[in-house]
C-alpha cells in the first residue's frame, strides 16, 4: 500500500550515475515498472538512470536488501554504483566500517575506503555463454558480433550482462545510435549493457556506454567491472586499472585467484524530497 501522502526519497549518485533512493526497511514500497519510469523521467519525474529500494534483508548475513529498476522499469540483479551509494548510507548509519548489500545477483561486501570512497566486491566475473547469458553456445571471448564499425566484443556478467567492444577512440563512437540495436540484439535474450572501451596503456581505459534500460549514462559500475576483465582475458592491461568514465574515474581490480571484481570509487547525496501520489499510482 503506497502512502498517499508520498514517500520520502534521497537523490545520489556515482560519478553522475544518479539514482532516486527510497528507504523501505520501515515501511513496505512496491516498486513497480510503471511507477519507476515516471519516477526515473526526467521531464515529469524525479529524473534518474535507476530507481533504488532499500529493503529489509533476506540473508541474516546481509545488512540490507537493494532493489534495482532501470529508467525504463526493468528490474535488474546489479547496480555496481549504487551499491556504493547504499553500502556508505548503511556504514554511516551503523557506525561501521564494513556492511554486506544483498542483491537478486547474490551478497556484495562493502567498506569504505581511503579518500571517501567505497570498495564494493561485486563478486566472480561470470564467464560462461549461459551466465552471460548468451542465445546460443559462444566463446564469450570473442562474439562475432558486430554493428557500425564496433565488432568482436567479449561477454561479460557481473549479474548482469555486458558486451565489451573495445575501440581506438572511444570518443567516436555514435553510441547513442549503436547502443540501442545492440542492446537489443537477438544474441542477448535478457539485453544488455554496451561498452565501447579505449586502452590508454596497461593500467588506464577510458570507457563510455550504453546501458540496458537506461542509455548513456556517465558512469556505469557493473560497466566498468566488466571492461576490467575483458581487458585481462585480451591480454590488453593489468588486473588492476583505472577506468575514465564520462563522469570520472573508478579504480578495478579482477583478482586472481578466486576471479572477484574490486570497484572502488566515490559517493555523493545530491538532495532529499518526496515522491508524490500522482508519480506512485498510475
Ligand atoms: N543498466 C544496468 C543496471 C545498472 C548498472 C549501472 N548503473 C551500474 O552502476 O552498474 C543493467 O540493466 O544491467
Amino acid at each position: 500500500m503506497q502512502n498517499a501522502r508520498g514517500r520520502p526519497f534521497i537523490k545520489m549518485h556515482g560519478l553522475g550515475n544518479d539514482f532516486v533512493v527510497v528507504d523501505a526497511r520501515r515501511e513496505p514500497f512496491d516498486l513497480d515498472a510503471g511507477a519507476a519510469r515516471r519516477i526515473a523521467d526526467r521531464r515529469e519525474g524525479v529524473g534518474c538512470d535507476q530507481v533504488i529500494v532499500m529493503e529489509p534483508p533476506r540473508d541474516p548475513c546481509a545488512n540490507v536488501f537493494m532493489r534495482i529498476r532501470n529508467a525504463d522499469g526493468s528490474e535488474v540483479a546489479a547496480c555496481g554504483n549504487a551499491t556504493r551509494c547504499v553500502a556508505a548510507r548503511v556504514m554511516t548509519e551503523r557506525e561501521t566500517r564494513e556492511v554486506t548489500v544483498e542483491t537478486l545477483a547474490g551478497l556484495l561486501h562493502a567498506k569504505h575506503a581511503a579518500e571517501g570512497k567505497v570498495a564494493v566486491d561485486m563478486g566472480a566475473a561470470r564467464l560462461d555463454w549461459n551466465e552471460i547469458p548468451l542465445a546460443r553456445e559462444m566463446d564469450t571471448l570473442h562474439l562475432g558480433l558486430e554493428a557500425d564499425g564496433l565488432r568482436d566484443p567479449v561477454a561479460v556478467s557481473v549479474g548482469n550482462p555486458h558486451a565489451v567492444f573495445f575501440v581506438d577512440d572511444a570518443e567516436a563512437v555514435e553510441l547513442e545510435r549503436v547502443g540501442p540495436e545492440l542492446e537489443y540484439d537477438a544474441l542477448f535474450p535478457e539485453r544488455a549493457n554496451i561498452s565501447a572501451a579505449q586502452v590508454l596503456d596497461s593500467t588506464h581505459i577510458r570507457l563510455r556506454v550504453w546501458e540496458r534500460g537506461a542509455g548513456i549514462t556517465r558512469a556505469c559500475g557493473t560497466a566498468a567491472c566488466a571492461t576490467a576483465v575483458a581487458a585481462v582475458r585480451r591480454e590488453l592491461t593489468e588486473r588492476k586499472v583505472t577506468i575514465a568514465l564520462d563522469g570520472g574515474e573508478l579504480g578495478l581490480e579482477w583478482r586472481a585467484g578466486d576471479g572477484h571484481v574490486i570497484m572502488t570509487g566515490p559517493v555523493a547525496e545530491s538532495f532529499t524530497g518526496t515522491l508524490n501520489g500522482s508519480l506512485l499510482a498510475a
